[in-house]
């Protein structure tokens, strides 16, 4: 049994929403969305720009709140990491980048920095460790990123278009990583990369204007019948 892993009988829904509202100044960022995401879950959130992916994921972390409906989280922020489509990078060396994280969490610097060490590895950055982060390319960055996520040891994933501004050789080794990084733990992540989705998801959730359209498991969204918005997003993603 993994670290996070559920005794069995006891409810393992990580997050809950119902009729959830999310208000961005004047904007219906989510609406009456209605939710509910177990341990372990890979979920992918997909839906035209503005659809509310990442507002869905803000919310999940912690960073904007609801103005209408319930939401219950059963992984409070430090039980998570969050990565972005552009990784921020600190400039300083790779390795205090991944440090200063856990130090924000409590760690002791010294401790912070050797632990660092073997997540640069498991992400094949440990030849750069003493380089300058913000003078790596793209996909270096985000297994930065991604190294500074593992050595956290989080519950909960959630990455927002984390491929999204690679090149197709980075967008798969850094797939690859995040494949491997959620495992045994529960993962959402947008992405507008349909590929991606079958190969890292379990389910699929479609957003329309901040609405929760679809939310079928990964095989039924892409054989099933779909809403027709949703599966005219599909077949224009496609096309
Ligand atoms: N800071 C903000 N202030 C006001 N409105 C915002 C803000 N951020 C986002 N919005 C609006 O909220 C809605 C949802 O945006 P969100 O970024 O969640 O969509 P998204 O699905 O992630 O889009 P994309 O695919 O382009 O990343 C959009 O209409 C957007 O214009």
């Amino acid at each position: 049994m993994n670290e996070h892993a559920q005794p069995a009988g006891v409810d393992a829904t990580v997050f809950a929403l119902h009729g959830v509202d999310v208000r961005l100044g004047r904007v219906a960022a989510l609406q009456g969305a209605t939710l509910s995401i177990a341990a372990g879950e890979r979920v992918a959130l997909i839906g035209a720009n503005g659809s509310g992916k990442t507002t869905l994921l803000r919310l999940l972390h912690g960073l904007v709140p609801h103005a209408a409906g319930s939401f219950t989280s059963a992984a409070p922020r430090r039980q998570q990491a969050m990565l972005f489509q552009r990784p921020h990078m600190l400039r300083a060396s790779v390795t205090v980048n991944v440090a200063l994280a856990l130090w924000l969490r409590g760690m002791r610097w010294r401790d912070a920095r050797r632990a660092a060490i073997p997540a640069l590895a498991r992400v094949g950055l440990e030849d750069l460790a003493e380089r300058n982060a913000r003078a790596l390319s793209g996909g270096q960055q985000q297994r930065v990123a991604l190294a500074r996520a593992w050595a956290l040891h989080p519950a909960v994933l959630l990455l927002d278009e984390p491929t999204a501004s690679l090149d197709p050789t980075a967008k798969r080794e850094v797939e690859t990583l995040i494949a491997e990084a959620a495992a045994g733990r529960t993962l959402v992540f947008a992405s507008h990369n349909l590929g991606q989705v079958k190969r890292l998801a379990s389910r699929v959730v479609y957003l329309e204007h901040g609405r929760v359209l679809a939310d079928l498991p990964v095989h039924d969204f892409f054989h099933g019948p779909l809403p027709e918005e949703a599966r005219l997003f599909v077949k224009g993603e496609l096309a």
